[in-house]
């Protein structure tokens, strides 16, 4: 079958993507940025007739993703699964896919481009490299090689050597991964790094880094998606993306200069994006890791696979309700109650088949932001955050049990329950990993006393 291209298109797409100039760099080419800020750019593109927002989209690690779209001329899918429909659109806004561990120069000067207005970053929670607490983790040895001189292949290290040589129009750096506060988070590590580096000057002052909340699931693409796409398009797409219907951007309306229109596509932009966010994180993402330790205990393959449990969509909700809720304070117009019910709905799609094992990885980076904020703030009124706790009680367990660990401190924590044998000592060899969890809560005795109840009962 031949494969998706410029010239070989099942349909026109509205915009014609070879008139499409690069005016958006993406940092973190991963199936997320397709399925969402890519869908939100080729909309805003398709309604404005604007033709500078192509994106080059920068791979960060592997070159699976650019041998997966250079023949495609950029172009691939999304194939959108509801619960009992599926559709498909090809997306043409990906202009340009570099590569950074084979070509980190051309990262930095395409950063530095003045027709680059926007750089935004979906790398996972680990690619920002910070210490626990927040700033930039300077004894990591990724961090040190950057700053020693090499051709720059951290995340901030790319974008502090790109702002150092812009010269025109300042940047906006959009940060779109699941963190608290991302924008100002990013913009912390980018300045340390800069003053780290001797690199920083008027233009690190002058970019602007809003805070984003960003929600679709998507899961990884499998064989049986490309299969089912090739059926669909009638070419083969070894790129397609897989998502849920559901799409959200809240961007904080805070842009150096100027941006994509994408408000004209349903994004939305607002002052504070602070009450959006942490009603997603705590809510969306803290049930989603719930879940899927808890269902990966069980058993389960998929997150449709737990949620269908009632045992543990009780759990879910209860966690929902009794610790998450109380810490909230809602968005204009967004019912607590009701958004809790209709993301577990979502979770129940079976045609997603998002894996727990998916969700589970890398917990001691997503515990902090999901789960271990609503615990602080629980304990801060001496209330008791049982729901909570029993979600890092079951990560404890998952982390126990399982023989590889898919973690950035995998090591640290398989070497710090080597010799624990009851869930007392578990519990205690964990609570002490300080990069995880704060003093604060490593120190009390309400928390360990939950997490030691909920661990001997899961064991
Ligand atoms: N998939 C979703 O449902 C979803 C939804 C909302 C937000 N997000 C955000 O997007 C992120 C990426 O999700 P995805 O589905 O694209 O995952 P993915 O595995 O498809 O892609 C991950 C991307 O991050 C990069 N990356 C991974 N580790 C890195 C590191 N140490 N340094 C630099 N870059 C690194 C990879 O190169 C890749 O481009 C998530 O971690 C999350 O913050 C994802
Ligand atoms: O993508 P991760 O691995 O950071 O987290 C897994 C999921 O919880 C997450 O991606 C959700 O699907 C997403 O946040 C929904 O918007």
């Amino acid at each position: 079958m031949n494969r998706l291209s410029l010239s070989n298109l099942p349909t026109k797409p509205a915009v014609d993507p070879g008139e499409l100039s690069v005016g958006i760099v993406h940092l973190g080419l991963g199936a997320f940025h397709r399925a969402h800020q890519a869908v939100f750019t080729e909309r805003a593109a398709q309604l404005t007739g604007e033709t500078r927002w192509g994106i080059a989209g920068v791979s960060q690690r592997s070159a699976a993703v650019r041998d997966q779209l250079a023949p495609q001329d950029g172009l691939y899918s999304v194939l959108t699964r509801g619960t009992d429909s599926t559709s498909i659109e090809v997306i043409g806004s990906i202009r340009e896919v570099l590569t950074a561990p084979e070509d980190p120069d051309a990262v930095v000067a395409r950063i530095a481009d003045n027709r680059t207005a926007v750089v935004t970053l979906t790398v996972t929670e680990k690619g920002y490299r910070a210490a626990s607490g927040g700033g930039l983790d300077l004894s990591d040895p990724e961090i040190q090689a950057d700053l020693a001189g090499r051709p720059p292949r951290t995340v901030v290290g790319q974008l502090a050597a790109g702002l150092a040589r812009r010269t025109g129009e300042s940047l906006t750096i959009l940060s779109c991964d699941n963190l608290v506060a991302n924008g100002p988070f990013l913009q912390r590590l980018v300045h340390e790094y800069a003053d780290a580096a001797g690199l920083r000057g008027e233009q690190f002052d002058a970019a602007a880094f809003p805070a984003s909340m960003v929600d679709r699931i998507v899961p990884a693409t499998t064989d049986a998606d490309r299969d089912e796409a090739a059926r669909l398009l009638g070419v083969r797409d070894e790129a397609v993306v897989v998502a849920e219907p559901f799409l959200q951007w809240v961007i904080e309306d805070h842009f150096a200069g100027a941006r994509p229109a994408w408000d004209t596509a349903g994004a939305v932009l607002t002052a504070d994006v602070a009450p959006w966010e942490q009603a997603k994180l705590r809510m969306l993402n803290a049930t989603h890791s719930m879940l899927a330790y808890l269902g990966a205990l069980r058993g389960y393959e998929t997150i449709a696979e737990a949620v269908r449990d009632d045992e543990l969509a009780a759990a879910a909700r209860e966690l929902i309700r009794s610790d998450v809720i109380p810490t909230l304070t809602p968005p204009d117009g967004l019912d607590l109650p009701s958004y809790g019910e209709s993301v577990l709905e979502r979770f129940a799609n079976p045609a997603l088949k998002h894996k727990t094992t998916q969700v589970a990885m890398d917990g001691s980076v997503k515990l902090p932001v999901r789960l271990l904020g609503t615990i602080q703030d629980r304990l801060a009124t001496n209330a008791e955050p049982a729901s909570a706790a029993l979600a890092v009680a079951a990560w404890m367990v998952y982390v126990a049990r399982s023989t590889t660990v898919d973690d950035p401190q995998a090591d640290r924590l398989k070497s710090a329950i080597a010799n624990t044998t009851t869930p007392t000592d578990l519990v205690d060899a964990l609570l002490a990993v300080e990069s995880v969890f704060p003093r604060n809560l490593q120190e009390n005795e309400a928390f360990r006393t939950l997490l030691i109840g909920h661990v001997t009962e899961l064991s």
